[in-house]
């Protein structure tokens, strides 16, 4: 590498990130500030330099999950695959900012260093490649309304082809790399609450105390869903006829939940959507025959427009700095993956007023495109979108209340005061006092059942061990019983609901076992 110039790179974790002084305590012990400076200089080999950037940009990006169960126990390489592809983009960020006004001794640097980084991210896509089976390609409907889209200003490289278990999704037209562009929607064809306002239906509506704007939309498009005029007729006409969510869970399906959090959850946001209906919908019926014509407003088309917003709505933030809930018609086609393609896609683009989705790691043609939906759980993707992902979702856990005072601050043993657990094959520290189990959590209990101060690790009292781990037992053990028998049937006869339940009761029962077997392996080496 003779011949580099001497120049660094800074990378700096924000004053206004939320986990700003647990994050910085990690870069500490790490031996970093939280201002990092990595420094190319022409003695050393850039690239281990660049390995540096990629750790700090790693601990930039740990989310809250990620904090709670790693922390500085967490071994790297990665964190998640989440983080992996946020830190390596974020790294390719500032060198593309770098090479934008860099002196022309620091560019080949700069490229040695950018293409070491697309590198990084293809080999780790590679890695976390998604099979894709396509069923059909080419649907007539919705290449109509790409068509349509094209006619307002849309940008594509993706097709619309119906894949295996997810409808429709979208397919690379061609081989596409990082930070191309898969879509671009014009802000003029994205369906906002501004669209209400202009509607025959704001006058009424802007009347109801303390309607939102988000009910405003959702009964908005109950109407326009079977307006013959409407400039939307495309996207409504290709939507599906049913979107079995978890909201739509029949009876069987809700019976075979029972015992876990998510038969609340469904039941509650139903009854919570049950009361919403019979407060709106019937007084705007009879008030506004007009405007609201009754058979629009069935409780079964308000649930479909229900889980058309909470299955294909996505959050944008607009010009004026404003945060809307919308509509994207094309953008709604693309599934979600835990290692997607596309993950930063929700600020309008101001210099072209589009939204675009970039891609974040490369697609080859033919390979199917998928979108991040958010840091979700299989509850929530279950509830909302009707499906569980492929692979170990690091946003699934189960919740815990404990009472009793929190465990003092330090960065490994922090102060949570929200509990949970993961699957333990999760973790990556199995020894004694770890466990596989969560730090803050195993803190909490030490603290709880001594009632003294958190003890050094060198000094961890053996018999508080057991008692953390056989509370932890007499926890978890009851929650398996509570799931029954794990069923051995045929399932290809079963409703969609019975077998998404199904798979969901085996999830639990597969996070639930890895706890109870820690318990015991722990209490085996204790
Ligand atoms: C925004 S839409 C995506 C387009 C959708 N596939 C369609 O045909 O309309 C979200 C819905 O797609 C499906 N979906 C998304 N990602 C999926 C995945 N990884 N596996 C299975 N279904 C998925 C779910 O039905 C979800 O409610």
């Amino acid at each position: 590498m003779e011949g580099f110039s001497d120049f660094s790179l800074v990378l700096t974790l924000p004053k206004d990130d939320s986990f700003f002084e647990k994050k910085k305590k990690l870069l500490q012990l790490r031996g970093y500030g939280h201002e990092i400076q990595v420094l190319f200089s022409s003695s050393e080999d850039p690239l281990v330099a660049l390995q540096v950037m990629v750790e700090v940009a790693r601990i930039i990006h740990l989310d809250e999950p990620e904090l709670y169960f790693g922390g500085v126990e967490a071994i790297l390489p990665y964190y998640s695959r989440r983080n992996e592809l946020e830190s390596l983009n974020s790294v390719l960020k500032l060198i593309d900012m770098s090479l934008r006004d860099a002196a022309e001794k620091k560019i080949d640097v700069l490229i040695v260093l950018r293409n070491a980084v697309i590198e990084m991210i293809r080999e780790f896509g590679d890695k976390s490649k998604e099979e894709t089976v396509i069923v059909k390609c080419g649907c007539k409907g919705e290449d109509e309304l790409v068509e349509w889209g094209r006619n307002h200003g849309v940008q594509t490289k993706l097709q619309i082809a119906y894949v295996e278990g997810a409808g429709r999704g979208a397919v690379a037209a061609e081989d596409l790399e990082v930070g191309e562009c898969a879509l671009e929607i014009p802000v003029s064809i994205i369906i906002s609450e501004d669209i209400v306002y202009e509607s025959d239906m704001y006058h009424i509506l802007k009347q109801v105390d303390g309607i939102s704007t988000e009910t405003m939309l959702l009964l908005w498009s109950m109407k326009e869903r079977y307006n013959s005029n409407s400039k939307f007729k495309l996207y409504f006409e290709t939507l599906p006829e049913a979107f079995n969510t978890g909201l739509s869970f029949g009876v069987e399906a809700l019976t075979s939940l029972d015992g876990t959090l998510l038969f609340e959850e469904i039941i509650q946001a139903k009854e919570h959507l049950r009361m919403q209906y019979d407060e709106l919908c019937p007084a705007l019926c009879s008030n506004h025959p007009d405007v609201f014509q009754e058979e629009l407003y069935t409780w079964e088309k308000f649930m479909w427009a229900c889980e058309l917003w909470y299955s294909n709505s996505m959050k944008v933030i607009f010009n004026d700095g404003k945060l809307r809930t919308c509509l994207v018609p094309i953008a709604g086609l693309l599934n979600h993956s835990l290692c997607p393609h596309i993950l930063n896609y929700g600020r309008v683009d101001s210099a072209t007023s589009s939204l675009k989705f970039p891609f974040s790691r490369p697609c080859l043609k033919g390979e199917q495109c998928y979108l991040s939906y958010g840091k979700l759980s299989c509850a929530h993707l279950l509830t909302f979108y009707g499906f569980l992902p492929k692979g170990d979702n690091i946003y699934d856990s189960i919740p815990l209340d404990i009472d009793g005072p929190e465990a003092e601050e330090d960065c490994s043993n922090s102060d949570w005061t929200t509990h949970m657990v993961r699957g333990t094959w999760l973790s990556s520290n199995h020894e004694i006092f770890h466990y596989g189990l969560p730090p803050p959590l195993l803190n909490k209990l030490r603290v709880a059942l001594s009632g003294a101060n958190l003890p050094t690790d060198t000094h961890k009292d053996v018999e508080i061990e057991k008692e953390v781990l056989e509370t932890l037992h007499s926890i978890f053990n009851p929650m398996l019983e509570g799931l029954g028998e794990a069923e051995c049937i045929e399932r290809v006869n079963l409703g969609w609901d019975v077998k998404l339940a199904l798979e969901y009761n085996e999830l639990q029962r597969k996070i639930i076992s890895s706890v109870l077997a820690s318990c015991f392996s722990g209490l085996e080496m204790l």
